[in-house]
């Protein structure tokens, strides 16, 4: 399938180095509003909608993870940027890995959050049949259990709500090409080629992907450094902004800034 444009935003210098964030499944650039503000004083920050997401394009599926990373690339190339650091979560961390064991010569420093190299395939089938049948929005409590611990999403009931409408807004043929995505991603022979200085994050309560996935990734990266978000689950991003922030721009800055 070819790339499609996807519809991004643009936060910081122009002149200044590129990171560029990957969203989750269900999610749009605007889950990384808790850290683009601080990210955007040092860098060009560019957060954008995976297709089937937001208001980037849905194509008719069915999707793979390379998909994506075509899609990704085609936006760098699009900004001019020969290379970028790459941080995604889950579906983005997905993509990310994957570019970065593709086009080891694009990417500058790599983030991988609440991310998998081998996701198990069945649940993500069966959600993307349920989403064609049902549509999103029933899915959307559910899903945003996992996204917060329990006791963080009692008391946040505003979030709660607006994550929910987020996915129910998803379209729902691309919602379940990008849960097909997920489902037949298998990134384990990927690792060893990936030569990018890596960080990987887990949430400690993460029901989706629990943290074994990430010391899965970390293990298989040369010298990646694994970090735990405890209290956490599978959006640790929104959960503990302020420590999440602070380990990605330790972890880019340790790039003495360029990518
Ligand atoms: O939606 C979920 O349950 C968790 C998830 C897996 C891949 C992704 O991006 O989110």
């Amino acid at each position: 399938m070819s790339a499609v444009e996807v519809s991004y935003t643009e936060d910081g210098a122009a002149d200044a180095p590129v990171v560029v964030l990957s969203n989750s499944l269900g999610a749009t650039r605007g889950m990384w509003d808790p850290q683009v503000p601080a990210l955007a004083e040092r860098y060009r920050v560019v957060t954008y909608d995976t297709r089937g997401h937001g208001e980037s394009p849905a194509p008719a599926g069915p999707y793979t993870v390379d998909d994506l990373v075509d899609d990704l690339l085609a936006l760098l190339d699009r900004l001019g940027a020969r290379r970028a650091h790459v941080v995604g979560l889950s579906l983005g961390g997905m993509t990310a890995m994957r570019l970065a064991a593709r086009e080891p010569s694009r990417v500058g420093r790599l983030a991988l959050l609440a991310t998998s190299a081998a996701p198990d395939p069945q649940g993500f089938l069966d959600r993307a049949v349920q989403a064609r049948a049902g549509g999103t929005a029933p899915l959307a409590p559910a899903i945003v259990g996992r996204w917060l611990t329990p006791g963080y999403a009692a008391q946040h009931p505003q979030l709660v709500a607006r994550l929910e409408a987020m996915i129910a807004a998803a379209d729902d043929e691309g919602y379940a090409s990008c849960c097909e995505a997920v489902g037949h991603f298998d990134a384990r022979d990927d690792l060893a080629r990936i030569t990018a200085p890596t960080l990987v994050v887990s949430g400690a309560d993460d029901p989706a992907l629990p943290p074994p996935h990430q010391q899965a990734i970390a293990g298989g990266i040369a010298g990646a450094r694994l970090v735990t978000i405890s209290p956490g689950a599978h959006l640790p991003n929104l959960e503990q902004p302020l420590e999440v922030t602070g380990e990605l721009l330790a972890h880019l800055d340790a790039a003495g800034s360029s990518a």
